[in-house]
């Protein structure tokens, strides 16, 4: 089931300290069913944190987390169930196969066997990568283990991804390709994506985008809007000078 009520993603007065560091300051946004919205932030801007708290790593104090309609304070395993996450750090095992690590994955959810079988099989021609399903990860490359990771997180049948600056460490053409196979699940099966980075050459102007900075929310809207008809780094440099000043 896709859809329901509320965003697919909702974050609203979210606040969240590590002793007294205040890593995140009453952040809230929004990802629409059926949109990719961008988290734009740089090194410490407080984006892990916030998906920490979104896949329930952290608990949050203050503020509410809703994925489809489900408050995750209340009904955790609802929302949880929906979220499908590709971490920053690297979460396969590089001894296993590509395939045992989505099985691996699919078994932790519950599903029956033949079922994840399939699914497997589907998910990886989906990210182009069926022809590698009994490879060892360890002989993949950067970017196609990304891609397995993409599978994998799709594996349960998520509605909503949330994807951790995936692109990091990846040549240029690689980043394309995984930004490509992340836009194309969104168009073309309605999955909602929260795309978290800090590269402002992957953003294209309508993209839904929310600015985090030192852990508050500086701009929310399309790219195109917070650019302000020049560049989304001048405007980037422009907003967090003026936080410097003021
Ligand atoms: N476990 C922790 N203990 C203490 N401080 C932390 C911890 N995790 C993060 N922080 C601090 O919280 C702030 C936000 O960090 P966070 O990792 O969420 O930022 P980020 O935007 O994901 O950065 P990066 O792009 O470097 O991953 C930073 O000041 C960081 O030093």
């Amino acid at each position: 089931m896709r859809g329901g009520p509320g965003p697919a993603l909702s974050v609203e007065g979210v606040s969240h300290r590590f002793g007294a560091r205040e890593a995140l300051s009453g952040v809230s946004l929004a990802v629409p069913v059926g949109r990719f919205v961008a988290l734009l932030g740089p090194n410490g801007a407080g984006k892990t944190t916030l998906f920490s708290i979104v896949t329930r790593l952290y608990h949050t104090r203050q503020g509410r987390v809703a994925v489809f309609g489900h408050n995750l304070a209340r009904e955790p395993a609802q929302g949880l169930a929906r979220i499908g996450v590709v971490f920053q750090a690297r979460t396969l095992d590089t001894d296993l196969t590509v395939r045992q690590n989505l099985l691996y994955h699919a078994a932790l959810h519950g599903l029956p066997r033949r079922v994840a079988m399939g699914r497997v099989e589907a998910l990886l021609a989906r990210v182009g990568l069926l022809d590698r399903i009994d490879d060892k990860i360890r002989v993949l490359s950067g970017g196609q283990s990304r891609r397995v990771e993409i599978a994998r997180s799709l594996v349960h049948g998520p509605s909503l991804l949330l994807l951790d600056e995936p692109t990091v460490g990846l040549d240029l053409e690689s980043r394309a390709d995984i930004l490509a196979t992340v836009r194309a699940l969104v168009r073309d099966e309605g999955i909602s994506v929260l795309w978290a980075t800090h590269i402002f050459e992957e953003l294209q102007p309508d993209d839904a985008l929310v600015v985090l900075h030192r852990g508050r929310v500086i701009a929310d809207g399309t790219a195109a809007q917070v650019a302000g008809g020049g560049t989304l780094e001048a405007a980037f440099r422009r907003m967090t000078a003026l936080e410097k000043a003021a």
